[in-house]
């Protein structure tokens, strides 16, 4: 396993309530809600790849958006598709589903909507999305960048940075301080596990919920 594996193995153990309250107690973007999985409840870990779509104008006969991204992506990547938060064309699609899924592609999380949900559902592959629509892209947006720092929803996405999706929502968390946040969050896991552990048992929840034990204080950081 890859140092990088290892790492996302470790994201995919948490969740994106408890990794966005890591990001809060550093004062980085915390979570972000209304990216929902387009079919199932997948949750995905992966390093970003980043790419920007914009409106089309003029003649377009290349290939088709986002395919020189996919087509160098590899297993530990998750793409992430700026398109401005866009539901009025889809800005993923049933065949790049297909063309990810073969590079083993994590999943793709799209500040935008998607079509095709069906082939994404059958191929088991993760998509994460504002909205669904039926409307193609090809005509309509153009790819303005590749391997560029995106705007998902406001937050700004680097290459690389570590972005965990779930059915909760999706939290992007800086390259550089993956390792810091990572370990931060499972100390917030552990307690949180405790409280509920105390729960269970019978301890009254105001007792067992109390400030001092929860993420957004001193005692959490
Ligand atoms: O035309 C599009 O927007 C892309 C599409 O449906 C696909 O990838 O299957
Ligand atoms: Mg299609």
């Amino acid at each position: 396993m890859t140092a990088g594996h290892s790492l996302l193995a470790r994201f995919a153990a948490l969740d994106s309530a408890t990794v966005s309250d890591a990001l809060d107690a550093r004062g980085l973007p915390p979570g972000q809600g209304g990216l929902r999985p387009m079919w199932g409840t997948p949750k995905v870990t992966g390093f970003a790849r980043t790419i920007a779509l914009e409106p089309l104008t003029g003649e377009h006969g290349g290939s088709h958006i986002l395919t020189d991204a996919i087509a160098e992506a590899g297993p530990e990547d998750l793409l992430v598709v700026a398109n401005g938060g866009r539901t009025d064309v889809s800005s993923w699609g049933g065949i790049v589903s297909v063309g990810a899924s073969v590079r083993g592609v994590r999943g793709v999380v799209t500040d935008g909507a998607c079509r095709d949900v069906e082939q994404a559902r059958e191929l088991g592959f993760p998509v994460f999305a504002r909205a669904r629509v039926p409307v193609t892209a090809r005509g309509r947006l153009r790819q303005r960048s590749s391997g560029e720092p995106v705007s998902l929803g406001g937050v700004t996405v680097g290459p690389g940075d570590v972005v965990l999706a779930d059915e909760g929502g999706v939290v992007v968390v800086p390259r550089e301080r993956a390792a810091e946040v990572l370990e931060a969050a499972e100390r917030l896991a552990e307690r949180e596990a405790a409280i509920e552990a105390e729960v269970r048992a019978g301890v009254p929840l105001p007792d067992a919920m109390r400030d001092a034990r929860l993420a957004g204080t001193e005692a959490t950081r």
